[in-house]
């Protein structure tokens, strides 16, 4: 399991209290996170909603440089309407009617640069400061054309698999992304138990892609994360282990020894 990648916690804040967002994400910054991991739930993709572009755009400046992966879990994360608008744009510019710009005007559609641009999951993610945009292979049918949209928005990528969907299913693209997720819980909802029988797609990835990122999340906390490490995964989410804990600097402490221990080791060995 050689890698020369790094360790990173991520604590996921879904099991934070989400009306003291900032202070949370700040609160788990100090305890010694690398990263936070934010969670983002669209009602379709899973049967559950968090929030949106406008919410990561408040939480940016509260913490400034930290490096926001944004979990989409979300159907069609490289939908836009901007072809859809630009028609409407010219028909506006040729039908100058009240009515007809009362509907541009709705709240949903923001003008910009003399343009109509409807900001949708890329284009408002990447206005609004994150880092990476983590999306899953089933959410689209074209995955490409996702990572093609993420990169061009000038966003890191990360590329999950739901925990029936083959680890295969991530092959085709691993050259082109930056991150892979294995998830070890059934996406939509914090504190389910961890899936052990997902670490043999974590292993598989770190034997043959030693220098990828490997992500897992789900049920992660002290209590199984020699095995996440022994497979190979190097970015850690965590969420309730964390943030439900007293003790949240010892909970990120012990997670990140036990990965370190587990990256040294396959240093070694390489
Ligand atoms: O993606 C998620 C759920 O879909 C969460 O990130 C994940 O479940 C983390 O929370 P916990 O550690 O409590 O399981």
């Amino acid at each position: 399991m050689a890698t020369s990648c790094e360790c990173k916690i991520g604590p996921s804040i879904l099991a934070a209290d989400l009306s003291m967002l900032g202070t949370e994400c700040q609160r788990l910054m100090e305890c010694g996170a690398d990263y936070l991991h934010l969670d983002v739930m669209d009602g379709h993709f899973v049967p559950n909603i968090t929030f949106g572009h406008p919410v990561v755009k408040c939480l940016r400046p509260k913490v400034p440089g930290v490096f926001f992966d944004m979990h989409m879990m979300v159907a069609k994360p490289e939908q836009n309407l901007i072809g859809v608008l630009t028609f409407l744009t010219a028909l506006q510019i040729l039908i100058p009617t009240p009515r007809f710009r009362g509907r541009l005007d709705s709240p949903k559609v923001h003008w910009s640069e003399g343009s109509l641009v409807r900001k949708v999951w890329v284009e408002g993610m990447t206005d609004a400061g994150a880092n990476q945009f983590t999306f899953h292979v089933e959410a689209t049918d074209d995955v490409i054309g996702c990572i093609r949209k993420i990169k061009e928005a000038g966003m890191k990528v990360g590329l999950g698999v739901k925990p029936g969907t083959p680890v295969s299913a991530l092959v085709p693209y691993i050259e082109l992304i930056d991150m892979a997720l294995v998830m070890t819980v059934e996406p939509g909802f914090g504190g389910q138990k961890f899936m052990s029988d997902m670490m043999p797609k974590v292993q598989y990835l770190r034997q043959r892609y030693q220098d990828l990122d490997i992500e897992v999340d789900g049920g992660v906390g002290p209590s199984n994360i020699d095995v996440v490490a022994e497979a190979g995964a190097n970015m850690i989410v965590s969420g309730t282990a964390v943030t439900g804990s007293d003790e949240p600097r010892a909970v990120i402490n012990r997670l990140k020894q036990s990965v370190e221990e587990a990256l040294q080791k396959a240093r070694l060995e390489r």
